[in-house]
């Protein structure tokens, strides 16, 4: 079990509250994460006592969490619409409505389900706001287009990395079978305008900047959460 530090605290405490927000009957949107999976934990023990949800999960990850914690799953394509979508954020910007997503690797499924939830539900501890966005954004690319996409992410002003793998040799693959390029763009002045130019690229199946789709903002701290509405 892991130990409930200030910052784990505040993350059990933002997804306990989106996951509040959900009613019977809705189909929930699981997002991928630390974060995230305490939202999956906290509506597993809401359909233990009887709250009758479906889940979509956004990876793999997500769908082991909500097997274990005993949340009903459904595939996106089994459902007419997703209700609500919880997920957690890499950066989230104050006063705006953009984040960087894609830590994990999971942003092109989290964005498909994420942009399609009547409401999008982002829970994040303090640490993850900002007033400028400046988290490099992950690109998730088909293999054969590393090189030409890296070229035009450097003449677009970043710095792409290919994201390694922590336990194999050589770069971490998604769950749709595609590289990641970390892009470091340093502070991001125009977050529409760089969503814009990345996803236009050849070879970009999808990037981690999540702007204008965000309904609400659940922040957790030591004392309790605070919700954000947008
Ligand atoms: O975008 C994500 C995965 O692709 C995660 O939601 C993001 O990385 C935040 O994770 P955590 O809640 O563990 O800090």
């Amino acid at each position: 079990m892991e130990k409930d530090t200030s910052e784990t605290a505040a993350k059990r405490r933002a997804g306990e509250s989106a996951a509040e927000r959900v009613e019977d009957g809705m189909v929930v949107g699981l997002g991928t994460g630390s974060t995230a999976a305490c939202a999956i934990d906290a509506l597993g023990r809401r359909a233990d006592a009887g709250l009758d949800i479906r889940g979509v999960a956004t990876s793999f990850q997500s769908r082991e969490r909500a097997k274990a914690a005993g949340v009903p799953l459904a595939s996106l394509d089994e459902v007419d619409a997703v209700d609500v979508a919880i997920d957690g954020a890499d950066e989230v910007l104050e006063g705006g409505n953009a984040l960087v997503k894609g830590g994990g690797a999971a942003h092109a499924r989290e964005k498909i389900v994420d942009a399609f939830a009547d409401d999008f539900l982002v829970v994040a501890d303090p640490s993850k706001l900002t007033n400028a966005l400046s988290h490099p954004v992950p690109v998730e690319v088909l293999p054969d287009a590393r090189t030409t996409v890296s070229a035009s992410v450097e003449a677009l002003g970043g710095d792409p990395v290919l994201r390694a793998a922590t336990r194999k040799d050589g770069p971490v693959v998604t769950d749709n079978g595609n590289l990641v390029l970390d892009c470091d763009f340093g502070a991001i002045d125009d977050p529409a305008g760089l969503a814009t130019a990345l996803a236009g690229l050849p070879g970009v199946v999808e990037h981690g900047l999540f702007v204008g789709l965000t309904d609400e903002v659940h922040v957790g701290d030591d004392d309790g959460v605070r919700v954000r509405a947008l």
